[in-house]
């Protein structure tokens, strides 16, 4: 109940009293249930209730964590059944995920005061207690080792499809599944940040860009290495080690109280420095769990302090349009003095 104690502390700050939660990764965490898309949870004063359908009625009782009370209902059931409960109250709702109609049925049928709220439970779910960690681990050491069975596989005449096939045959088989689709960008492909895997046949003097995770019971994994195939170029060769540079740096710079906007400065800086400003288009990382892109945002201008608990991605790439590109992800763990890589995989010196 711990975390439910939590969610009501938060509610009670914004003056609230009650809370309809809606976003799935939410639900999850929240409750525990494994199928939260189907799933409901309303946080009272007095209770935790987890609203779902008849075809969970077995899995939500197993699911469910201690305090969480099961009620099988429809959606509307389950809605006008909860009126009496919620009557009078202050109510916050999930303002970026409920959907407007899914609000007008709310409307309807419950006499209260809606109070948007942003990120409630998202900031419970930035640091990661010692089972989600667990989670994490697992999933990132699976990708580790599908990585190593597949690497092997990357070579000319290999179509990147191909590359991505195997790389998600290799996390079902573990009792996985992909955490997105499978990113495999080779040759001027690389100049795509999300260049999901094509037909593309993979030739010699590629780099390639795989960005793959796995979602093993809810939490995800994210990394990328870009692997060179023959004798990439000169210039292709002087990108990559910019961007290895400026990753190693960032990850070495990871440390509890640092400012996320100032740990992306750190590869921004170093790319930068190596005329390649311009082509490092995105954030340095984001935060991972029950979400592949939760938070902490490690960008420019973000507000965000790394603390420790967090799981951060520190992912710099560059990318420059008719040549290529490269990007280098390693997972993080931010400790109570710095940092510990949870991914494993081997980098490729050019
Ligand atoms: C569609 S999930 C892609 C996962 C990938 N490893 C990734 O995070 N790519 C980054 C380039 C990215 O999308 N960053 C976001 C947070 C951004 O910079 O806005």
């Amino acid at each position: 109940m711990e975390k439910i104690e939590q969610v009501r502390a938060a509610l009670a700050r914004r003056g609230l009293q009650a809370l309809w939660v809606s976003d799935p990764a939410n639900v999850r965490y929240l409750s525990g249930f494994t199928h939260p898309d189907d799933g409901r949870l309303l946080v009272t004063p007095g209770a935790a209730v987890l609203y779902t359908d008849g075809r969970y009625t077995v899995q939500a009782q197993e699911d469910a964590l201690p305090g969480i009370e099961v009620v099988i209902a429809r959606p509307m059931e389950a809605v006008e059944g909860a009126a009496g409960t919620v009557a009078g109250m202050k109510l916050g709702i999930e303002g970026a995920h409920l959907t407007v109609s899914a609000l007008e049925r709310l409307r309807e049928r419950w006499q209260v005061q809606f109070h948007p709220v942003e990120g409630l439970v998202e900031e419970l779910r930035l640091h990661k207690a010692e089972d989600e960690l667990a989670g994490i681990r697992a999933a990132q050491d699976l990708a580790d080792r599908v990585f190593a069975e597949v690497r092997p596989q990357i070579q000319a005449g290999v179509r990147e499809l191909d590359i991505a096939i195997a790389l998600e045959q290799g996390l079902r088989q573990a009792g996985a599944t992909p955490a997105f689709d499978v990113i495999v960008a080779s040759g001027v492909r690389g100049a795509l940040p999300h260049g999901t895997a094509s037909d593309k046949v993979i030739e010699d003097g590629d780099l390639v860009t795989v960005d793959f995770g796995a979602n093993l019971n809810g939490y995800n994994s994210d990394m990328t290495r870009t692997v060179a195939v023959g004798q990439p170029s000169d210039e292709l060769r002087r990108i990559y080690s910019a961007v290895l540079e400026a990753e190693e740096a960032a990850v070495r710079a990871v440390r509890p109280g640092l400012k996320a906007a100032e740990l992306d400065a750190v590869a921004r800086d170093i790319l930068a420095g190596h005329g390649l400003a311009e082509a490092f288009a995105h954030s340095l990382g984001h935060g991972v769990g029950l979400v592949v892109h939760e938070g902490p945002r490690l960008a420019q201008g973000s507000e965000d302090v790394l603390k420790p608990g967090m799981v951060i991605t520190i992912e710099p790439g560059a990318y420059l349009p008719g040549l290529g590109g490269v990007r280098i992800e390693d997972l993080v763990l931010v400790t109570e003095d710095g940092y510990e890589v949870l991914s494993h995989s081997p980098k490729e010196t050019l």
